[in-house]
């Protein structure tokens, strides 16, 4: 991709997305991602721009993007026995993955063991992470239980919540000011108070909630005007898909389509489709049942866990281990930046197997709620 400039502004040339043809689609549609290896290969189709049918390719082939973004296990069928045989047949699936994966559980030794003299830096996603997937987005509440073992773990290591939510919106379902909070994927950080390399210009001073001092770095603040009119389009195109929802996430939109019957996914794809045609500086990202409309900007949770390792006097410390926990596609910059500069350790918590840059895995948010009680647990004792 083209870079206008480098870190000072991570706004990529307008020109950069026009010239994918992947899908047939405005490339805005496409699923991005630095590492396409990482990732299912039906999100990658190279088609043809001019044939007969292509618009049934591109149909199929964005109901393809939109179905593998949220692979679930298939126990939905008819008879015992088929049902049986599926989950024992999931199970192995699982098993081999692990290999490839350990369970951060299973080989807490291990980890242990490289954080000996180290100090650790946390960084955790929400959705899927901390809570459970649930239907409503509003809903995504975490339990007591969760609320508690974060609150602990922040007590010896330095955490940091990174979520593709509006900041406010994860503060509010966490309501822990011991961390820090990144929304927006990252585009909206709330970060102690230090001095930052002036790589970071947009970086100011300003209060949180509690009127403490922080650093604000906002790198996507220029799009909040054309964030809001896409959000109020989007709305008013997806109106009548029964089950769409579009949520405001400041520096990003999401368009949710887990409510929606399954026969209507392509048409909330191709509703997002025609409203980013007009708008060639955004670009549009899969989660899980989620269509997520965000700038072109260099910057994602890889580059966010930068910000707030330096923000913390952690980056390029070699008595530092970061470890990022996290369930989605966008988690996936943030393994890779940890993996690539072999600085820490990515977990991924999933409970299907899939390609990812990270080194370990949990199966869900029940099973990292334990991993922060070992940390702590592990803390405790090193500290005799
Ligand atoms: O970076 P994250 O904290 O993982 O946020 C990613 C998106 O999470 C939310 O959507 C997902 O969770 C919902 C609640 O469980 C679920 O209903 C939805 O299907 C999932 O995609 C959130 O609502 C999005 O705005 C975030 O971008």
């Amino acid at each position: 991709m083209d870079l206008k400039s480098n870190h000072t502004s991570p706004v990529l040339a307008d020109n950069a997305p026009m010239n994918n043809t992947r899908l047939g689609l405005h490339s805005a549609l496409l699923p991005y991602s630095h590492n396409a290896s990482a990732f299912s290969s039906t999100l990658f189709l190279t088609i043809p721009r001019r044939r007969p049918g292509i618009l049934d390719d591109v149909r199929s082939s964005l109901f393809d993007a939109m179905k593998s973004s949220s692979p679930t296990h298939n126990t939905k069928l008819t008879t015992e026995s088929t049902t049986e045989t599926t989950l024992r047949d999931s199970d192995i699936a699982y098993h081999n993955w692990t290999i490839k994966y350990p369970s951060a559980l299973g080989l807490f030794e291990q980890i242990a063991d490289k954080a000996k003299g180290k100090r650790i830096a946390l960084f955790l996603d929400y959705d899927g992470t901390l809570s459970p997937i649930v239907d409503n987005p509003d809903c995504a509440f975490m339990s007591k239980a969760m609320r508690a073992a974060v609150s602990n773990v922040a007590k010896y290591f330095p955490t940091a919540i990174i979520s593709g939510r509006n900041r406010d919106k994860v503060y509010e379902f966490v309501g822990l000011t011991e961390l820090y909070y990144a929304g927006s994927h990252g585009m909206d950080i709330m970060g102690p108070v230090r001095p930052i390399s002036s790589d970071y210009k947009n970086c100011i001073r300003s209060t949180d909630k509690q009127g403490k001092e922080v650093n604000l770095f906002q790198p996507a603040s220029e799009f909040l005007p054309m964030i809001d009119e896409v959000f109020k389009s989007l709305v008013e195109i997806t109106k009548d898909i029964a089950g769409a929802k579009v949520e405001n996430n400041k520096f990003c939109v999401s368009v949710h389509y887990r409510n929606v019957d399954e026969k209507s996914w392509t048409t909330v794809g191709q509703s997002v489709h025609e409203i980013l045609k007009d708008y060639p500086r955004l670009r549009l990202t899969h989660g899980r049942k989620v269509l997520e409309v965000r700038p072109v900007l260099d910057w994602d949770k890889g580059k966010a866990v930068e910000f707030l390792l330096e923000s913390l006097g952690l980056m390029n410390c070699d008595d530092v281990l970061p470890i990022y926990v996290g369930d989605d596609r966008t988690d996936e910059d943030a393994f890779k930046v940890l993996r690539e500069g072999n600085r820490g350790y990515g977990i991924i918590v999933s409970s299907v197997p899939k390609e990812s840059n990270a080194f370990y895995s949990l199966r869900d948010p029940a099973e990292v709620m334990e991993f922060l009680k070992m940390l702590v647990m592990w803390k405790k004792k090193s500290a005799l």
